[in-house]
């Protein structure tokens, strides 16, 4: 009973960026994500797959579609949720950023393999948070009416892009991870993750959860919102199982986790201003997020060439490349998510 009033601190984006998030980022992730699944059985069926260096597109692109500027924009959320001044909240969001980014990248020098595992940690984490988020505030989810079913959503949510790929693709996901400990000389040892009965167990596991939790929370209210969750759970655990993980998470990361975030970023945006006097629409939020974006995007690419010059192992191929901006994107992700997670508890995201 009681946990029905949850969320109601959430401060609801209004009815206007309501239908802008599903105009822009429910319904175009949802289409993008079924033709990569459309695209990627009949590829299986007919034996053709992509060259390996056209896998890594969407993560390229990521660079400027939504990835890096998702995070780019963090500089303005203390701004917005506490009403502070621009230039604290520059301060106090670079100086976390220093802070936070500079330990993290210490710890990929001195033990890469923790760093490594602490990324994907930390991912499944952070994506769930987004997801979460999306559902409590713009879908309006009034099944997750629970810290316990908000938190187990959001570790089938993270889980789903973390964990997925290394179901169907555990070579190529150790290829991966492998890719990132190279740079810094080291290899993955760990092979009993990849073992199949592992898989088979842990597969099985989190299929229970994911289906669990989603049968708890019809209980609790079947309606839009639980048709969204289940629908796009669904869609996510077919999109992970059969799209090959490097082109998967690249489309991922674009079109589903930062959109949302940008989003969310206008939505806390309680004077308006930002979107000046004229309706919020689909082209003005993207038009001032990337005008929002762009100095600090900039900065960071200024400092991932700084970085890749750093790494102990140059990079010599598009998958070391890639390696070094996930890298990077790693030692920019904790502090964003420290970032996130304050947000979270100022709009009372997990308990109301
Ligand atoms: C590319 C890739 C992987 C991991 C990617 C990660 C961890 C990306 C994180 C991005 C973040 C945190 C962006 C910011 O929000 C896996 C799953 C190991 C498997 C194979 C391909
Ligand atoms: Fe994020």
């Amino acid at each position: 009973m009681g946990g029905r009033s949850m969320g109601v601190t959430v401060e609801r984006p209004t009815p206007a960026l309501r239908g802008v998030y599903r105009r822009l980022a429910a319904r175009p992730a949802w289409v993008i994500c079924a033709l990569f699944v459309v695209g990627a059985t009949l590829g299986r069926a007919l034996d053709v797959s992509l060259p390996p260096s056209i896998r890594y597109l969407p993560l390229a692109a990521s660079v400027v579609v939504f990835g890096l500027p998702h995070g780019a924009i963090d500089y303005l959320v203390p701004a917005r949720v506490d009403d502070c001044s621009p230039p604290r909240s520059m301060a106090a969001v670079g100086g976390l950023y220093a802070v936070f980014g500079g330990a993290y990248a210490v710890l990929w020098l001195i033990t890469p393999l923790a760093a490594a595992a602490g990324f994907i940690a930390l991912t499944w984490f952070h994506w769930g948070q987004g997801d979460v988020h999306a559902l409590v505030a713009f879908v309006e989810a009034d099944h997750l009416d629970s810290t316990g079913l908000r938190v187990t959503t959001g570790g089938v949510r993270g889980g789903l892009p973390m964990f997925v790929p290394l179901l169907a693709f555990p070579e190529r996901y150790r290829t991966v991870v492998d890719s990132w400990v190279g740079l810094f000389g080291t290899d993955v040892s760990a092979m009993w993750l990849f073992a199949g009965g592992t898989r088979l167990v842990g597969g099985a596991v989190f299929l229970t959860v994911s289906v669990g939790v989603l049968l708890v929370g019809y209980r609790r209210d079947g309606g839009r919102g639980w048709q969204v969750d289940a629908g796009e759970t669904a869609l996510l655990w077919l999109f992970f199982l059969t799209v090959p993980p490097v082109v998967a998470i690249g489309v991922y990361f674009c079109v589903w986790h930062s959109l949302r975030h940008v989003l969310r970023v206008v939505a806390v945006d309680g004077t308006g201003t930002r979107t000046g006097t004229g309706p919020v629409t689909p082209r003005s939020v993207v038009v001032s997020s990337a005008r929002e974006a762009a100095p600090t995007t900039a900065l960071a690419l200024v400092f991932l060439v700084g970085f890749a010059s750093l790494v102990p192992v140059a990079p010599a191929s598009t998958a070391s490349g890639a390696a070094v901006y996930l890298v990077f994107v790693a030692v920019l992700t904790l502090p964003h998510v420290a970032v996130v997670t304050w947000m979270d508890y100022r709009e009372g995201i997990w308990w109301g």
